[in-house]
């Protein structure tokens, strides 16, 4: 399990616990089982910041059928933040951690952790940790909705937008199957992925592994942030990236894709914040692959602060997954798309025993079948959003880019 952005966030193994939950009440059942699960501990914090002491990792499913959503607490975590690390063990410190452990034999929860690296260093040189294993030759064929069938499904929603009219935006997504020669090393996908998305929240729960952008909600005490994108360019002819970015910046299309976006989220925050602040003017935010439209949302949350897995139900999905009006959006994606997003676009990240933690967007992804056998298989996603006057063969090219982190960092491309 994982969850590192430049170098800080958790890295966790093992489970001492887990919850199954799907359907409307999906967020509600998480939150009440990790109190519960909580409330029976016994915690001994020596560090006492955000993420230290017991943290569970989650990952939602987009929809509220069929998808499967997960709660995993690990039995070991890693964890680093602004210059701080620590360790965290859930019952007796599993042995590959009892090398670094300051007092093996204690439950103990935020031991700092100084001596990690050499120790890590050590057990991989003794074997103790398995070296990481190259996936082999990647072959890609058609997912559930294949590039054409995705253009056409992008053409019925724009000609719906433009006679129906009760639809402003709606966010489509295809999905891709690669199939590796070797069983596929989820490290290998994170390592590469964080060291070319270094300003991206490098995920890996239950097999669903990526880098995503977008920040849902992170909650820090009474503070809550949220980074919303909304509106893409991507690299194409021999336009230089100044070129790109201004084209973003003017382009009537994106800046309407990102407002309702941005709308959204404020809308459905604003009722759990004191204050909150919402930028007039979006920025540009540059990745290797796209450029996109980003909000900065900053709030401060009332004397009885929800918890992040409470709040996270009132704002999924914003209209960067979802679209404007939510419901009908939501509806005719299921319609259109055809295929069952499963963890793709839902809430992924962590939260702490304190109700703090992050959650971002599960975008720029791919959920890793367990059922492939000798070979790996994953199934990768991307989607855009449309508006009334969206191009189809723009939006089949710039899912195309999307899909790019997760590819190249199979491949192993430099
Ligand atoms: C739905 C995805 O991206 C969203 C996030 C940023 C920009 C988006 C866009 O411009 O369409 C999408 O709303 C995806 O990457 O699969």
């Amino acid at each position: 399990m994982s969850w590192v952005r430049a170098g800080d966030g958790l890295v966790g193994w093992g489970c001492a616990a887990r919850l199954d939950t799907s359907g409307t009440e999906r967020f509600t059942e998480a939150d009440t089982w990790w109190q519960d699960w909580v409330a029976q501990v016994d915690v001994d914090d020596e560090v006492g910041l955000p993420g230290t002491g017991p943290v569970a990792f989650a990952s939602m499913a987009f929809a509220e059928q069929p998808g499967r959503s997960v709660v995993i607490v690990p039995e070991v975590v890693i964890g680093q933040r602004d210059g701080v690390r620590w360790l965290t063990t859930i019952g007796e410190p599993p042995e590959a951690v009892a090398p670094v452990a300051a007092d093996p034999g204690t439950t103990r929860a935020g031991s700092p952790v100084e001596p990690l690296a050499a120790g890590a260093a050590e057990r991989l040189a003794a074997g103790a940790v398995e070296p990481v294993r190259h996936p082999g030759t990647v072959r890609y064929s058609d997912g559930t909705l294949t590039a054409t069938g995705y253009r056409q499904a992008v053409a019925d929603a724009v000609r719906r937008m433009r006679e129906v009219g009760d639809l402003d935006k709606i966010v489509l997504a295809h999905d891709l199957l690669a199939t590796t020669s070797e069983p596929l090393d989820s490290r290998f996908l994170l390592r590469n992925l964080a060291a070319r998305y270094e300003n991206c929240w490098t995920f890996a729960v239950d097999g669903l592994v990526g880098a995503t952008p977008e920040l849902l909600l992170e909650r820090s005490g009474r503070l809550v942030r949220s980074r919303v994108l909304a509106g893409t360019v991507w690299p194409r002819g021999d336009r230089g990236f100044d070129e790109l970015e201004a084209e973003l910046l003017m382009s009537g299309k994106n800046r309407s894709e990102h407002e309702y976006a941005t709308q959204s989220l404020a809308d459905s925050l604003r009722p759990f914040c004191d204050e909150l602040f919402v930028p007039g003017e979006p920025e540009v935010l540059r990745l290797r692959n796209v450029m996109h439209l980003a909000s900065n949302v900053t709030g401060q949350l009332g004397e009885d602060r929800a918890t992040l897995l409470r709040m996270t139900e009132a704002v999924h999905p914003t209209a960067a997954v979802g679209g404007t009006p939510t419901p009908q959006a939501v509806k005719l994606i299921g319609e259109l798309e055809g295929m069952d997003r499963g963890r793709y676009a839902g809430p992924v990240g962590w939260t702490d025993s304190r109700g703090d933690g992050e959650v971002g967007i599960a975008l720029r992804c791919a959920q890793i079948q367990p059922e492939a056998g000798e070979n790996g298989q994953v199934r990768l996603f991307a989607g855009c959003g449309i508006v009334a006057d969206s191009d189809p063969d723009l939006e089949v090219a710039e899912a195309e880019a999307k899909f790019l982190p997760v590819r190249e960092a199979l491949e192993g491309i430099e």
